[in-house]
């Protein structure tokens, strides 16, 4: 009888090849399968030298070549495609068995296949990867969700072919049901905000300041080894610093200037909407895209008048270029404390008690979002599991403090020069809103009272009130 593999994937696209790669790598026997069979074929063709691979070329044959209880990967399109494989998969697997969605799955449509699979007694796993192509196959960042026992048949799989960093491997059960998916979603949300960040520095540098791309691939490098380390940065240098092969001219020019997105930003956004957790950077990192999409509505738009505003004096070139570092790091920091607080309202909402400590720790290698400041963010939350908000954090407060007049001097020059800073502007506003001693709220209640008598509290006597806007104003307690 054939040795039965340690662990299955089905799905070997992209991120699929890479993981049962991985996996192989580092010893473990691994049946492999795809819908198509070219792409089974081809891995064997091309990687079969790497390790031990069992290719099967049917979801059942796939089940018959694993050990029990089984592990097996699904690394297919996220939505239908999933339910497809997992409902042809279920009546195949015994009780005991372990599935694991790798894909990014919406973290409701997690919860519903858990349950489901859960009453057949299969244990399902919602996991994030992130890493992309070559965190798949080096070391990727690993959220996975489930149960606890679930978890206790991955680790020592998934801790082998996660991201090390310091020893540490980037993998953490996140918590039951939903909470991988969850916590890889809103990951995926600091990413797209993140991405604004460095694109409006970016656009700062080149049309604030007047630098070339490659002049700004330098700035970045820099930039890369103080506090804004991190691979997003390192790529952005990268890309920056490439001429186009075929007219010389620097590769972002070349470059259509309309964001594409696959959708776990939205979701972010969405789910921040359902749990009332305002995601402000987020949001507009993901309608910042949307826009840029909208070329018909930019085309009408693009001679409407725009400020008067000139360039930098070049004696002030070295200074804004400092300002614009502070800028960045400042709204860095607003986007990472949001998408902390949606984690923490998401876990109190759906009772999963996720370790915020736990999740910086492993988003500091493999992922997309890998940066030395999650090191900050993991010590933030390791000496405080109950910060309210990473702003508050000492260290980040310090960072805060020394960012104040260079953030607000970039909102504003950016602004007097007609150069759209969303990400920016809206971040200072979510710190300055936070600090404010009181907010213009209060008049929006008072108006919510006068044309709906939606009534209001006051602050300086509890209960509910309305006021007779119509009548005698006379106010009296609901
Ligand atoms: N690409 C990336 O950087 C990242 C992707 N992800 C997620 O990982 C998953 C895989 O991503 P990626 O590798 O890019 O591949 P794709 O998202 O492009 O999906 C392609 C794979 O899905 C399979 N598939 C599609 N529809 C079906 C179906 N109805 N039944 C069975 N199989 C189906 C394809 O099979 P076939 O070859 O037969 O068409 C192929 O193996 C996705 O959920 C994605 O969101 C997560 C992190 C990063
Ligand atoms: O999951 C990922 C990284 O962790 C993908 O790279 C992400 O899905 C890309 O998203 P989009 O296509 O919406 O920019």
């Amino acid at each position: 009888m054939t040795e039965k593999a340690h662990i299955g994937v089905t799905g070997l696209a992209t991120m699929g090849r890479n993981l049962a790669r991985n996996f192989a790598r580092r010893g473990h026997r691994v049946a492999v399968h795809n819908r198509r069979a070219e792409r089974t074929d081809n891995l064997i063709e091309h990687f079969s030298g790497e390790g031990d691979f069992v290719p099967t070329y049917s979801l059942s044959e796939l089940v018959q070549a694993l050990e029990r209880p089984r592990r097996l990967v699904i690394m297919v399109k996220a939505g239908p495609p999933t339910d497809e494989v997992v409902d042809e998969l279920a009546p195949l697997l015994d009780s005991g068995d372990v599935l694991v969605d790798a894909g990014n799955a919406h973290f409701e449509d997690t919860r519903r296949r858990q349950a489901a699979l859960a009453e057949r007694g299969l244990h399902f796993v919602g996991s994030g990867v992130s890493g992309g192509e070559e965190g798949a196959l080096e070391g990727p960042s690993i959220m996975p969700g489930g149960s606890q026992q679930a978890y206790g048949e991955l680790e020592p799989f998934l801790s082998g072919i996660a991201a090390d960093v310091d020893g540490t491997p980037c993998v953490a059960h996140i918590g039951p049901d939903g909470a991988g998916h969850f916590v890889k979603m809103v990951h995926n949300g600091i990413e797209y905000s993140d991405m604004q960040l460095i694109g409006e520095a970016y656009d700062l540098l080149r049309h604030a300041v007047g630098k070339e791309p490659a002049e700004i691939a330098e700035i970045f490098r820099r930039w890369n080894t103080g506090r804004l380390d991190s691979y997003l940065i390192e790529i952005t240098a990268e890309v920056l610093a490439h001429t186009d092969a075929h007219t010389g001219k620097p590769f972002v020019d070349v470059v259509l200037d309309q964001a594409e997105q696959k959708g776990t930003g939205r979701w972010t956004v969405q789910g921040a909407l359902e749990l009332g957790s305002p995601v402000s950077g987020i949001a507009e990192a993901v309608f910042a895209r949307s826009l840029s999409g909208h070329a018909d509505l930019r085309e009408a738009s693009r001679g409407l008048p725009g400020p008067t505003g000139t360039r930098l004096a070049s004696t002030d070139i070295d200074g804004f270029v400092d300002d614009i570092e502070q800028a960045l790091y400042a709204s860095k920091i607003v986007a990472y404390a949001q998408g902390f607080n949606q984690i923490q309202a998401g876990s109190a909402e759906y009772g999963w008690n996720v370790d915020l400590g736990s999740v910086a720790t492993i988003w500091r290698g493999g992922c997309i979002i890998r940066a030395k400041f999650l090191d900050r963010i993991r010590a933030a939350y390791e000496s405080d599991p109950q910060l309210p908000t990473l702003l508050t954090d000492r260290s980040f407060q310090r960072a805060l403090n020394e960012a104040q007049d260079p953030w607000r001097r970039v909102v504003s020059r950016a602004t007097s020069m007609g150069i759209p800073v969303p990400g920016f502007s809206t971040s200072l506003a979510y710190y300055d809103a936070l600090r404010a001693k009181r907010l213009p709220a209060a008049l929006v209640q008072a108006q919510r009272d006068y044309f709906g008598a939606h009534t209001y509290r006051r602050a300086d006597i509890d209960g509910v009130f309305h006021t007779e806007w119509s009548d005698d104003r006379s106010e009296y307690e609901v």
